[in-house]
């Protein structure tokens, strides 16, 4: 008899990146590389490569709504991402069947802005984003500025963090990162944890490139991978840490402008670094 092997199911719900680092594909390649079996709904279709984003194309909410659909008839994910969500309509249409399929374990990972500045979330679906999906969350993970736009308060300070984490939790999330990648102050980088109860301080050291195309995509993915496993939240950002800190330092060569982030990094570290992808490269 055929040995069926169990696996666990983690789904993003996101815009596509056709150049790879960011958006579903960084999503899809990191549950692979931590051992999710990965599954997409499609929000929008972005043209982008290393050196910007040249076209968004948005799906109609119906075409979101069929692919939700397609996904909860017959698929059960272990969690979810979401990332880029463009409308306030498709944020309501996302929460309207994360409630009704009573999906657990979401994790968002508030998009707004990409790096070169191009707009990824209208204006006024912010306030949707609090309102229907911000509620339904386990985990929260905004960068420095999206928490600033999220809780109209500026930041500055590790104080200013805290403060802003409290009033993401308020608005109904279990868990919040507050990711350090754009505090541009210090020579570390301090990604805050919180869960409405006490802080913790993910410490790590900023590495220098400018390829870091994609990093909060990657890491709320590998976030949502080690979720759908069945670790814990203070496991998964754990780990998550270490898978995106792996991708930065073991920089690829791809493309000219601000290049992705190295998907294999992390595993090829865990097999001992003497096979794996990047021996074709060099
Ligand atoms: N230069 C860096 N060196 C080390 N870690 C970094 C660096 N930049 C970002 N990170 C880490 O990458 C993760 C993502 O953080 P970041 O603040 O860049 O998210 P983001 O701005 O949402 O990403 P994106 O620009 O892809 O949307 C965090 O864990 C952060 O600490
Ligand atoms: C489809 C999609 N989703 C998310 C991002 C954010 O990534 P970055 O801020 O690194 O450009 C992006 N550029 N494209």
């Amino acid at each position: 008899m055929a040995f069926l092997a169990k696996v666990s199911k983690a789904l993003t719900i996101a815009g596509s990146d056709c150049g790879g680092g960011a958006g579903i594909q960084a999503d899809l390649k990191t549950f692979q590389e931590l051992g999710a079996y990965g599954m997409s709904v499609i929000t929008a279709v972005t043209a982008q490569n290393t050196l910007g984003v040249q076209g968004v194309y948005p799906m109609e909410a119906a075409a979101v709504i069929r692919q939700l659909d397609s996904i909860g008839e017959d698929l059960t994910p272990d969690a979810i991402k979401t990332g880029m969500l463009f409308s306030a309509e498709i944020i309501q249409a996302v929460s309207a069947k994360v409630k009704q399929y009573g999906w657990k374990n979401l994790v968002i990972d508030p998009v707004m802005v990409a790096k070169g500045g191009s707009s990824l979330l209208q204006q006024e679906a912010i306030q949707s984003l609090i309102k229907h999906l911000i509620p339904l969350a386990l985990v929260t993970t905004p960068n420095i500025p999206e928490a600033e736009l999220l809780t109209r308060m500026p930041i500055r300070t590790l104080h200013d963090r805290e403060e802003a984490a409290k009033r993401i939790i308020q608005m109904g999330s279990q868990y919040v990162v507050i990711k350090g990648g754009h505090d541009t102050g210090k020579d570390g980088i301090i990604d805050l944890v919180y869960d409405g109860g006490h802080f913790a301080y993910m410490e790590s050291k900023r590495i220098d490139t400018q390829h870091t195309h994609g990093t909060g995509c990657t890491y709320s993915a590998a976030v949502t991978a080690e979720l759908a496993s069945g670790k814990t939240v203070d496991e998964a950002v754990r780990t998550a840490k270490g898978f995106i800190q792996a991708a930065i330092e073991d920089q690829l060569s791809i493309g000219g402008g601000h290049g992705p982030t190295n998907h294999f990094a992390y595993q090829r570290r865990m097999r001992g670094a003497a096979t794996g992808p990047q021996r074709f490269l060099q």
